[in-house]
């Protein structure tokens, strides 16, 4: 069987059979973290995307989808940098103002990048008061467990709703050397454990676990009560992301392994301009239904 390829709706998702769903049901108001968290209680699966751009976030949140990041991936699938280490805030908070105003519906969640709270709690506070206060996000994301905890409760206390990133964190290319699997082996699994549960004891309303192994993504899902939202972190994680560019079918080059495409955005896109050029080099365009006079 291939992917569902280019068979997407043109209108909103089918209705869910509970209306209250995240994904698929009637409400019509913005997501809270509330509405996340009555998810879990129900055992309701929901979707994540990136978005960087108010079109493309506009697309999605017509298609339903309850929770939208504004992930530092920008970097190097919106901005053309090699990794997500030197995106700016500047450059965060523009991107971020974009979706939150080409977005009705779902929940906008905005990363802070690298070096723009890892001084402390305080630099922290900073960077997330500036994030929300200039582009209306409802809740930021950082990357860490353990150590990032102090600025998760000073965040959560101040009034900002934190989602949190554990298991390979990108922002730490430079000293993982790459982007390793995470928590495999005991000792690195009691670990991953322990940072699920500080995050959460932090005040962290969920949590994206990123490239571990599916058997440990599964014990922190059953162990926590805020949701996991996993990506290379196998099905039994509360909620899923996936960059958007590599979902659709955008991103140019290798993507990893865990993606699944639906899409292929960047041949219909090249497509077109294809069409446009010979349309243009050959005279076909513009036509006379294109012309004023
Ligand atoms: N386009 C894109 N998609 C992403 O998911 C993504 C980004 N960019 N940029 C920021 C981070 C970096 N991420 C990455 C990058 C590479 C791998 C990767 O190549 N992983 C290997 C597995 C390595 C191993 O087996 O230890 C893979 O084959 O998937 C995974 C996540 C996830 N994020
Ligand atoms: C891969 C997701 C979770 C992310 O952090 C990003 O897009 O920056």
């Amino acid at each position: 069987m291939t992917h569902a390829l280019n068979q997407g709706s043109e209108q909103g998702p089918k209705p869910a059979a509970n209306d209250k769903a995240l994904y698929g049901g009637t409400s019509t108001r913005r997501v809270t973290v509330r509405d996340i968290a009555a998810a879990k209680q129900r055992g309701e699966a929901w979707p994540m995307l990136t978005a960087y751009d108010a079109l493309t976030a506009s697309a999605f949140d017509e298609a339903g989808i309850p929770v939208l990041l504004v992930g530092d991936s920008a970097a190097n699938c919106h901005l053309g940098y090699d990794t997500t280490v030197p995106v700016t805030l500047d450059e965060m908070v523009m991107l971020t103002a974009a979706v939150v105003r080409g977005t009705k519906r779902s929940l906008v969640v905005a990363d802070l990048p690298f070096g723009t709270y890892q001084e402390g709690p305080v630099q922290a506070l900073r960077s997330a008061t500036r994030m929300v206060k200039e582009t209306g996000a409802g809740a930021v994301k950082l990357e860490g467990g353990e150590r990032s905890a102090d600025s998760i409760r000073l965040l959560t206390e101040s009034g900002i709703a934190v989602m949190a990133h554990i298991g390979l964190t990108p922002q730490s290319v430079g000293a993982f050397g790459g982007y390793p699997v995470q928590g495999r082996g005991e000792e690195a699994a009691a670990q991953l454990l322990r940072d699920a549960k500080a995050v959460q004891d932090a005040g962290a309303f969920a949590v994206v676990l990123e490239l571990v192994p599916a058997e440990l993504a599964a014990e922190v899902t059953r162990v926590l009560h805020i949701p996991t939202v996993g990506i290379g972190a196998g099905a039994a994680c509360d909620a899923q992301v996936l960059v958007w560019t590599d979902m659709a079918g955008m991103t140019g080059g290798r993507v990893p392994r865990f993606v699944k495409q639906y899409a292929d955005v960047r041949r219909v896109l090249s497509d077109a301009a294809k069409a446009y050029a010979e349309d243009v080099v050959g005279g076909a365009y513009p036509a006379e239904e294109h012309s004023f006079h």
